[in-house]
């Protein structure tokens, strides 16, 4: 489990996140942090996957602490992050990426490529493509099927759905949903309805607080997000 006991995180002399503490196990199926532009949302993903600094409070992944590890231990520890940028190679083909996402689990590749391209039968049919030519939504279930690579025991997803056709968005949240029956998902969204209706835990963040916690479904009915959002 991932466990962020108090922190504070800043950007140079600015402060972007508060006291906060949270914590996510391989028992959540998935768990949902929502919030406002600038929040804070997709920092905290960065300083649980080792990316970024805070300077108070404690984050440990499986009991170590994180500061202390290369992210790529963080990964081979079981949290994948799939960022925002989505960070594909956009020249090399769509294999080639999702090869590249099983660096710290090369001895089980063939066995993972087979459940991602069970998973995303798009994936196997546009293997030797360039990952460039592929659609954002093809993008964004090849980000996540790379993440997939690496045997996540919790897999977060930030903004899924950015930049995706209503459609799209709902075949990717179906895809996270099926995901979830195996792998723990954190997923940060602006899209609430979609976040908070997945979610057996769910957090509002705002101004780098936690100003609302609950299941995902009462979150979804609460005053604040009604009062943020609807
Ligand atoms: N590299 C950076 N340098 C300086 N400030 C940053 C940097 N990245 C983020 N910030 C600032 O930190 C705050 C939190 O940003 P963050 O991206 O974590 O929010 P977010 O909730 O994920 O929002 P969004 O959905 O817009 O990405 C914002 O005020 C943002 O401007």
């Amino acid at each position: 489990m991932i466990e962020v006991d108090g922190i504070d995180v800043s950007y140079g002399n600015i402060q972007v996140l508060w006291d906060l503490s949270f914590h996510v196990s391989e028992e959540d199926r998935v768990v949902s942090i929502v919030g406002p532009n600038g929040a804070g949302k997709s920092t905290l993903l960065r300083v649980m996957s080792g990316l970024h600094p805070y300077h108070a409070g404690s984050v440990t992944a499986w009991g170590e602490d994180v500061a202390e590890m290369d992210p790529s231990e963080v990964v081979q520890r079981g949290f994948v992050h799939v960022s925002e940028e989505r960070n594909l190679f956009g020249d090399m083909t769509v294999r080639e990426n999702l090869e590249m996402g099983a660096y710290t689990k090369r001895d089980t590749l063939d066995e993972t490529l087979r459940e991602v391209f069970d998973l995303f039968p798009i994936l196997e049919e546009r293997a030797s493509q360039r990952a460039g030519s592929m659609s954002g939504g093809q993008q964004q279930m090849l980000a996540i099927g790379r993440g997939l690579m690496a045997r996540p025991k919790i897999l977060a997803l930030d903004e899924p759905s950015e930049g995706l056709a209503p459609q799209i968005t709902n075949r990717v949240f179906e895809k996270i949903d099926e995901i979830s029956e195996e792998v723990t998902v954190l997923l940060v969204e602006q899209h609430v309805h979609k976040a908070l209706g997945l979610a057996d835990r769910a957090y509002l963040l705002e101004n780098g607080e936690f100003v609302a916690e609950d299941t995902g479904p009462a979150l979804l009915e609460s005053d604040h997000i009604k009062d943020a959002y609807l």
